[in-house]
């Protein structure tokens, strides 16, 4: 990018294709005022109404990569880096130098045009919609555009949510499907800094092709500790005393406690922080329970603590915590009929989620005394309203959602959202995703080509299609001499469903939405497993896609049971075709591919070359596979380039060539 002197004037040259420019409105003072009066528009072609498609900028040093810029009687500063934009001005427009002319760009487009052009490096825009520790801002700095914008509405949220690449969010931010509507498909990655996702749409998400990952393990001391305090200020009236006193009162017969020693507690949800919880607890002197239907039974009895039924919890213990997520099955779980069931004057500590609770008949257990007290750090309706009965009561002590709160649990949550969100910016598969498999690094570096190879494999098949009776039903077989256990296919499917519905649909298929894609598509994806005798160092020894009920545009592709068939397996780390119909062949899946079959003679593979070669166009590759000697054969090619017209013509008029096909992979 140089910024040359012409006159007074510096004009915007671009020797690369793309640059982005970040627009930064700047207020009028009287030192830009100066320089401004060397700026000057070339031109105001400008469609748009606050942006000229091409000008001049002046700058006070030459080359600058700052410049003044003035259009429709404002001054702006604009930033100018190679394939990089940065601003924290929340008024940025993006633009793009093509061919020297400065364009505007749709926001919409960016991301289509960063993916497909890999030397513009175009920084990701990162939403940060509520507080997050600086140690996370940092590394999201390092990497994109960070935004950090609090207290949106959700209005806001969604006019600014169009032109992120990621949001990263609290409990407080609401990310309902009319967020990613508002999106238009640019969003990629909803990171939560923290566990609960319960204000996430991940429905939407999905739908949407959004990746949605948390920090999951970051704050749970915190939250552990945070359900210890409460339980501990519960018991010895903590927070009712020191309102007291502070209200000038001495009312030391009044707040008189309950002792936790030898008490039983029941911890509700055995996870991250529940276990946390219960080992505190057990230093505490007490007797601790817990359930959780899907705790191993194993990992409770390694803290010492007995699984039990919901109902002998609740029923049996002297206080209750609570620690599952927020869920259709546990929404309002603790309602009148349960606490019905409870020991009378049980004691209630809830760090999880106020929606697990029936506020109403929470209050309600606390006037009739079957619940003594509660302390509650989350709410149905957060913040809650002054006037709630149940913050208001005297038997309640209550803080704002402050679990995660800790110096340290914040810097940690920051630092694992950051990491995660670049990570899925990046393309790679999350340890953390809430929404698509997680897929452990080990297993997806040795995944990787076979990867490849499913997406090619895909992308093949389904142009060898013909017919308008569109595509219902696809098998993909994979054999291995790993059992079902060692080999998770999840992913090879997805780029199998991606392969397939990419090239004929508009629809960007990934991990998170291929199935439901595949689904709303009304395509049956469905799987077998071989096991052969290859090697078990190997995960995959070949992927076969089968395409039932379609005619093939390509006869020979049609294999014995009337679908299309193409196999491939991996060779030295680089995917290829191994079968095509009944035919084998033996092609690396590079650049692109012609297939022909022909009458087995000769002085076939020459001519086709030459064919080529006078196009200017590169074979890469070439295997011939046939059913047995002077019969039938499969040519292969690969090829770097596109052939033209003419050249695909003149292959099909080769007479032993009895019918052709060029794919794109
Ligand atoms: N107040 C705060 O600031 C914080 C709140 N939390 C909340 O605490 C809760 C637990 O977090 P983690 O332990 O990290 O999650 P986790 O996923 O490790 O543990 C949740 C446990 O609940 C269990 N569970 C699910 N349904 C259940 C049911 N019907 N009955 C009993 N148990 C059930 C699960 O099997 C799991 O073992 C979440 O709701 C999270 O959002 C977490 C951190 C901070
Ligand atoms: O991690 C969780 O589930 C929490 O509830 C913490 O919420 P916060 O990030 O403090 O808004």
């Amino acid at each position: 990018m140089n910024v040359s002197r012409d006159s007074k004037f510096y004009i915007i040259k671009s020797p690369s294709r793309f640059c982005w420019i970040e627009i930064k409105e700047k207020q009028k003072n009287k030192k830009t005022k100066t320089k401004n009066r060397e700026t000057s528009m070339a031109s105001s072609a400008c469609t748009k109404p606050s942006f000229p498609s091409t000008f001049i900028v002046s700058s006070s040093k030459p080359k600058s990569k700052l410049c003044n810029v003035s259009f429709n009687n404002k001054t702006s500063t604009i930033a100018i880096f190679r394939g990089l934009s940065h601003s924290n001005s929340p008024n940025f427009q993006r633009s793009l130098v093509v061919n020297n002319v400065l364009k505007t760009v749709d926001p919409a487009q960016t991301s289509v045009l960063s993916s497909s052009s890999e030397d513009v490096g175009v920084r990701a825009t990162i939403l940060v919609s509520e507080k997050l520790g600086d140690a996370g801002i940092q590394v999201l700095r390092r990497f994109g555009h960070v935004e950090c914008a609090y207290d949106l509405s959700q209005e806001e949220l969604c006019t600014k949510i169009s032109c992120c690449d990621a949001l990263i969010v609290r409990s407080g931010t609401k990310v309902t499907r009319e967020v990613f509507e508002a999106a238009k498909g640019r969003l990629k990655v909803v990171g939560r800094a923290g566990v609960g996702i319960d204000n996430v749409d991940l429905q939407a998400a999905t739908e949407f092709g959004c990746l949605v990952v948390n920090a999951p393990t970051a704050n749970t001391i915190a939250a552990a500790e945070h359900g210890i305090a409460l339980l501990a200020a519960m018991a010895r009236n903590v927070a009712q005393a020191d309102a007291s006193i502070k209200a000038g009162k001495w009312e030391r017969n009044k707040y008189v406690g309950v002792s936790m020693v030898g008490k039983t507690l029941a911890v509700m949800g055995f996870g991250k922080v529940g276990s946390e919880v219960a080992r505190r607890a057990k230093g505490l002197g007490m007797n601790v329970i817990a359930h959780d239907p899907y705790a191993p039974a194993d990992r409770a009895r390694a803290v010492g603590v007995d699984l039990v039924s919901f109902d002998e919890a609740i029923s049996t213990a002297d206080f209750i915590s609570l620690h599952m997520p927020l869920t259709p099955t546990t929404n309002k779980i603790f309602n009148d009929n349960t606490f019905a069931k409870m020991k009378k004057g049980v004691r209630i500590v809830n760090v999880a989620r106020g929606g697990v609770i029936d506020e109403d008949a929470l209050v309600r257990a606390l006037d009739s005394g079957m619940v003594a007290q509660a302390a509650l750090d989350v709410f149905t309706e957060e913040p809650p309203s002054k006037d709630s009965k149940l913050v208001q009561h005297q038997n309640v002590t209550v803080t704002p959602h402050l679990g995660a709160s800790t110096k340290e649990a914040q810097e940690g949550v920051a630092i694992e959202i950051a990491e995660a969100v670049l990570g899925a910016l990046k393309g790679e598969l999350s340890a953390t995703a809430v929404n698509a498999p997680m897929v452990a690094p080990e297993v997806l570096t040795e995944l990787s080509p076979y990867v490849v190879l499913a997406e090619k494999l895909g992308r093949l098949a389904v142009q060898l299609v013909c017919g308008g009776n569109g595509i219902k039903s696809v098998k993909v077989v994979y054999r291995s001499a790993r059992g079902p256990d060692d080999l998770d296919t999840r992913l090879l499917r997805a780029m199998v469903t991606k392969g397939i519905i990419e090239p004929i649909s508009n629809t960007i298929v990934n991990l998170v939405n291929a199935d439901f894609i595949a689904k709303q598509k009304g395509l049956r994806i469905s799987e077998e497993r071989v096991v052969v005798d290859s090697s078990p160092e190997l995960p995959v020894d070949s992927i076969q896609v089968q395409i039932s009920s379609v005619e093939s545009k390509f006869a020979s592709a049609v294999s014995e049971g009337g679908q299309i068939s193409i196999e491939g397996k991996v060779k030295f780390g680089v995917p290829h075709l191994t079968c095509v119909g009944s035919f084998d062949v033996d092609v690396s899946l590079e650049g692109n591919l012609i297939l022909c079959r022909q009458v087995d003679q000769p002085g076939m593979i020459g001519r086709v070359g030459n064919i080529l070669a006078e196009q200017n166009v590169n074979v890469n590759f070439m295997s011939v596979g046939r059913t047995s000697r002077g019969k039938k054969a499969i040519m292969a090619i690969g090829v770097d380039e596109e052939p033209n017209k003419d050249a695909l013509h003149n292959i099909g008029t080769v007479p032993a060539i009895e019918e052709f096909v060029f794919l794109k992979l």
